[in-house]
């Protein structure tokens, strides 16, 4: 078994994944991501965004492939290990956010602190510090349900920053969020991840959302494929391109 560079944090080889009902999930995709880096996974819909973070996260038993978190094996741990390794190391943001209905906003942030042992005290006030700077710490004391749909994501958010995880992946993050609203989650969540050395794994179709990071890899139908970057052309030149090829 090669082990994988050491300055990548997290590093996957030829990563193979079908669904359990025989969908095709991944077909070969390898990829390194540095140590505070933010690297855009980006694709349309379907060409297996959420199935790479699912399996570079450890959420899923690989069946073929290696995936390495600071040079340590991740596709040979057992179930347990694997939990053990997102609860302790790893944070995640779904595209639409899932909070536990019974607790009220604080609470929900703090969780993942509280569950890594960190005391209610000193978890309530890094779960606050985050909530205040999403701009949602006046709702701490509500309850799920009472609050927008925007603002709960910005509560999942803020629950997945709250503890400094070492790899954040971030699943369409900013999905359900009004237009508006979405630049300045993106902007607050990238120069969070910046100035604690957090890496993120963002995956995104969203081409404003993929320019914030610091790299992309492009994602089709399971596999990487590479883009080419054609050069800037002034506009009557591209214009003139137009017209001959159509
Ligand atoms: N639980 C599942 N069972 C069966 N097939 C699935 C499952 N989840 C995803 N797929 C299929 O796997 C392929 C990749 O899906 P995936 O969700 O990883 O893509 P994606 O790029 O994240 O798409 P989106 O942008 O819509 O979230 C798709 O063909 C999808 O239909």
């Amino acid at each position: 078994m090669e082990a994988p560079p050491d300055n990548d944090v997290l590093w996957a080889r030829s990563l193979h994944f079908t669904h359990p009902d025989g969908s095709p999930g991944l077909a070969g995709v390898s990829l390194g991501v540095r140590q505070g880096e933010i690297l855009a996974v980006a694709g349309p819909r379907g060409s297996g965004k959420t199935t790479l973070l699912r399996c570079l996260s450890g959420q899923v038993p690989l069946r073929e492939g290696e995936v390495w978190f600071n040079s340590a094996p991740v596709h040979t741990l057992g179930p347990m290990a694997r939990e053990r390794l997102r609860r302790d190391r790893f944070g995640w943001i779904d595209p639409e956010p899932v909070l536990i209905p019974e607790l009220n906003v604080w609470e929900n942030a703090a969780l993942p602190l509280m569950l890594r042992g960190t005391g209610r005290r000193r978890a309530k006030a890094a779960a606050r510090e985050w909530l205040d700077r999403l701009d949602v710490g006046d709702l701490a004391r509500r309850r799920p349900r009472a609050l927008r749909h925007a603002e709960r994501q910005r509560v999942a958010v803020a629950r997945a920053l709250a503890p400094a995880p070492t790899v954040l992946f971030a699943d369409e993050p900013t999905a359900p969020l009004h237009r508006s609203d979405r630049s300045q989650v993106l902007r607050m969540l990238t120069a969070a991840a910046r100035s604690h050395g957090i890496t993120v794994v963002l995956a995104t179709h969203d081409p404003d959302t993929a320019a914030l990071a610091d790299r992309t890899v492009h994602l089709l139908d399971g596999r990487r494929v590479h883009t080419l970057q054609l050069p800037e052309v002034p506009d009557t030149e591209g214009r003139a391109a137009c017209s001959l090829s159509a």
